[in-house]
């Protein structure tokens, strides 16, 4: 019986399959049959029974009879045949797969080109056309980011009890847009990317120049698919959505073949631009996972879960942000932070060149330009370059008082497209009255204001300040008009042709109507200006100086009160007196200082000690320029100048060199310093009679880079205490402090260094050299100064510093000052919980909470 069943299994099988071979062979039975024939399996006259029967399932099961009667021989082959032709049906399945995918991969490529081809620029938008690659000017990006990589670094090491807690300093250097997703090092893979910079620094054209090249196949970024997502655009999403609708929102395209999109992730780039400009940006840092693209869920958490990974974690994500709003994305899942610097000279001449085309004309208005130094400063940021050239080619040059600021150039441009619109309308109806125009500019200045408040950037025609603004004429200078597809119905979005100018416009309504002035000072609660309103600020104080608010009212017909002039220049002086007593984050004042350019507002400022707290962000020589501006009208001392982790470069000090020389204490850690930064700290050591302090931790400092600072310390004798942590230095380096400790050096601060092996010879049994944390009231101060600093710092300021001090807490936790310290730490966070009403940033006190307690 057995013997006849192994004799017979093929047809036992066709047997037993006959009902699932019904299935699956009813589509196939003609082609089927003619293999049988030929195979000389079945005769003609077989061929003529099964196609005598009706319907492909009836022959299909004809030709199953048959096959029984022929016997297991026939029935061995007939499966054979089988298989054969199930693989050739995947195969040709796969193929054709294959063909649909590329296929939308190049039609998906080709839309992206479309989108991308053009350059908008501010005031070409009436159906003049610019081409993108003929516009585009190279801009510098910078690899690293010192300030956020030691963020991750924290976040990721966060409460570990370890023994070193050495932080490196970040080598930066720059890179292409081709290198973005190139692995450093070669080692891990790079795939969720951070771009921050400044507004207007170009962001949106680096993507855009990252979708043209993809769509033109011009580059080899090894991806498929690029998805483009901006935020402006995803704060429209108001209900549960889930992953896949996002795609096809923009991309109705994809909808066949995203499943095959979706599941092949690693070939997958989504772009998600200007994340400052996100609604919900406070919300992002998810704990509710989403995992699947089909899964409705919350915006927030969709994209939360994208960036942790936790959606398609193969998928690369490229995330765009000005900084101020850096510290709400959850910074541990990034792997690579890169910095958009602008433009350098070269560029901007290249900018000059390709705006004005003629080369003549282009070098006569960047010659124009380059008189003014404060101007060409501001055009190595993109944006204001754009503006700087618009206004040249309107009115030729810079007539009158020429622009110093960053307002005076948005002031120059508003009249240069207000002028050139006058007389656009004069040569047609001679209707255009000062009037008229103010009229236009405070609707849209309301719109602005309203909007920037609640943090909107796109407006539906439906809104009432958009409503108000109805035939007026020349709106499409200054707004982007976009039709949205809703389902079932296409509505008018519109958005200002850049978020520069929505500040501008809603800090020109703020000064020119009755509307109070924002308080965005640091209440006992923490909560200072979040960074959302820093350029609001700035452009505020800009438009209440008397130089601009005279050209307004000259030229618009627009007012700025006295009474509100002279509240706002009130109020700089006494933000700028407070921080400078208190120790708090100053340099948004600065800006609004510098805007002023009014010396006897800095000379109002008389501060009892002189403390300028500019830490733990990237400075740029705008920045820079407002430091000089206040630094250089005020005399003596400075008490202290605090330029911790801002990415302070050998050019910049040697630039601030003469503030330097007048600082007491000047702390200048996490930052890169080579040689040559050193040096000029050096050169500082020199020539000052005031330096006592100087803090040097985490900035790579070597042996030698130690031996140039102590030889110089020996020419004044005046430096007290020197901060090296988390340095390089060795037990050899610590030799070289032998001429300078105990005196004139009584403290020299080097825990965290290289110093593993005991060495007999060393020095650090010196009382004065410190390389561990003691018992002693040295640490006390510190403890009080650090306490000092987090009382007078916004809860975003706080936290960053609560991280970094709660590196140390495991070490020495039995010391009286650590037991004191972080008890006072403690009740301040508890305070801060107390009022703080949001909720991302009370998640992250509560951590803190929780680990000092
Ligand atoms: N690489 C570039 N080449 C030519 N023009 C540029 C470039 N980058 C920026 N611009 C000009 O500057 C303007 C602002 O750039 P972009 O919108 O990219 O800035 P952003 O960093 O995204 O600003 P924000 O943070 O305010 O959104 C552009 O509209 C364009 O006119």
């Amino acid at each position: 019986m057995l013997e006849k069943d192994a004799h017979n299994s093929s047809l036992t099988a066709i047997t037993g399959l006959r009902v699932s071979l019904v299935d699956e062979l009813e589509e196939q039975i003609d082609s089927l049959l003619e293999v049988l024939v030929t195979r000389e399996v079945f005769t003609r006259d077989d061929r003529e029974d099964v196609l005598g029967q009706p319907g492909p399932r009836g022959r299909v099961r004809k030709v199953l009879d048959i096959l029984e009667c022929k016997g297991e021989e026939a029935a061995q082959l007939f499966l054979s045949i089988r298989s054969h032709q199930q693989v050739f049906n995947k195969t040709k399945a796969a193929q054709l797969q294959c063909l649909e995918y590329n296929k939308v991969r190049q039609k998906h490529k080709d839309v992206l080109r479309r989108r991308s081809e053009c350059m908008l620029f501010h005031n070409s938008r009436h159906g003049e056309k610019i081409l993108f690659p003929e516009h585009y000017v190279n801009l510098l990006l910078v690899d690293g980011h010192q300030v956020l990589e030691v963020k991750k670094h924290e976040v990721l090491t966060f409460g570990q009890k370890r023994l070193c807690l050495k932080q490196r300093s970040v080598a930066q250097r720059t890179i292409t847009p081709l290198e973005l997703f190139s692995r450093a090092n070669g080692t891990r893979p790079v795939k969720k990317v951070l771009v921050t910079g400044v507004a207007g620094i170009g962001k949106t054209m680096l993507v855009q120049k990252i979708l043209f090249n993809f769509g033109r196949s011009e580059d080899s970024l090894a991806f498929d698919f690029i998805i483009h997502m901006s935020f402006r655009d995803l704060n429209l999403v108001e209900n549960p959505t889930n992953f896949r609708d996002l795609v096809l929102r923009k991309n109705k395209h994809l909808a066949k073949e995203l499943d095959t999109i979706l599941t092949c992730d690693d070939k997958l780039l989504i772009i998600l631009d200007g994340f400052d400009e996100f609604r919900h940006y406070r919300s992002c840092d998810a704990d509710v996972f989403v995992t699947e693209p089909d899964e409705e869920a919350a915006l927030t958490d969709i994209l939360g879960s994208l960036l942790l990974g936790e959606l398609l974690p193969r998928a690369s994500v490229l995330l765009t942000s000005r900084p101020a709003a850096t510290n709400h994305i959850p910074v541990g899942c990034i792997d690579r932070f890169v910095l958009i610097a602008g433009f350098s000279l070269t560029e901007v001449n290249d900018f000059f060149s390709r705006y004005f085309r003629d080369p003549t004309l282009a070098s006569s208005m960047f010659a124009a330009a380059s008189a003014n130094e404060l101007m060409l400063t501001l055009c190595y940021i993109p944006a204001f370059c754009c503006i700087v050239c618009c206004i040249l080619k309107q009115s030729k040059d810079l007539s009158g008082e020429s622009p110093k600021t960053m307002t005076d150039i948005y002031v120059h441009y508003l009249m240069a497209m207000l002028h050139s619109h006058t007389k656009r309308r004069a040569e047609t109806d001679h209707q255009g009255s000062t009037q008229q125009l103010s009229d236009t500019v405070l609707k849209l200045g309301k719109l602005a204001y309203r909007k920037l408040m609640e943090h909107q950037t796109l407006f539906y025609s439906s809104d009432q300040e958009v409503a108000a603004l109805e035939g007026c004429s020349f709106l499409s200078t200054f707004l982007d008009k976009m039709v949205a597809q809703e389902p079932g119905y296409t509505e008018e979005v519109f958005s200002f042709a850049h978020l520069t100018i929505q500040e501008f416009f809603a800090a020109l309504y703020c000064a020119v109507t009755d509307q109070p002035l924002p308080d965005d000072s640091l209440s006992s609660r923490g909560e200072a200006a979040n960074g959302h309103l820093d350029l609001f600020n700035r452009f505020l104080s800009g438009i209440l100086s008397n130089r601009n608010a005279a050209v307004l009212l000259r030229q618009v017909g627009l007012r700025c009160s006295k009474e509100k002039a002279e509240a706002y220049r009130y109020k700089i002086i006494s933000d700028l007196t407070k921080f400078c007593e208190n120790g708090a984050y100053i340099l948004n004042s600065l800006h609004c200082l510098f805007e002023q350019q009014d010396p006897s507002i800095a000379l109002a400022v008389q501060p009892a000690k002189l403390q300028i707290n500019v830490s733990d962000n990237t400075l740029s020589q705008m920045d820079y320029n407002a430091l000089k501006y206040f630094l250089n009208l005020t005399k003596g001392q400075i008490s202290e100048l605090d330029l911790t982790g801002t990415g302070v470069s050998c050019e910049a000090l040697r630039d601030i060199q003469p503030l330097l020389v007048r600082c007491k204490s000047l702390w200048l850690g996490e930052n890169n310093l080579n040689m040559g930064a050193v040096q000029v700290i050096a050169d500082v050591l020199r020539v000052s009679d005031t330096i006592t302090y100087l803090g040097l931790g985490w900035s790579n400092i070597g042996d030698e880079e130690l031996q140039e600072l102590c030889s110089a310390i020996q020419v004044k004798k005046t430096l007290k205490e020197l901060w090296i942590e988390g340095n390089r230095v060795t037990h050899k380096g610590l030799l070289s402090l032998k001429n300078v400790t105990p005196e004139p050096l009584k403290i020299v601060v080097a825990i965290w260094n290289d110093l593993y092996d005991t060495n007999p010879e060393s020095v650090h049994t010196q009382e004065s050299i410190k390389v561990n944390f003691t018992d002693d009231d040295m640490w006390d101060s510190w403890g009080e100064w650090v306490f000092r600093r987090c009382e007078v710092s916004s809860n975003e300021k706080l936290v960053t510093v609560l991280h970094k001090v709660c590196k140390i807490s495991a070490q020495c936790l039995e010391a009286q000052w650590a037991k004191t310290f972080y008890r006072k730490l403690s009740e301040l966070i508890k305070s801060r919980i107390e009022c703080c009403v949001e909720d991302d940033m009370c998640k992250k006190l509560k951590t803190f909470d929780c680990l000092f307690n």
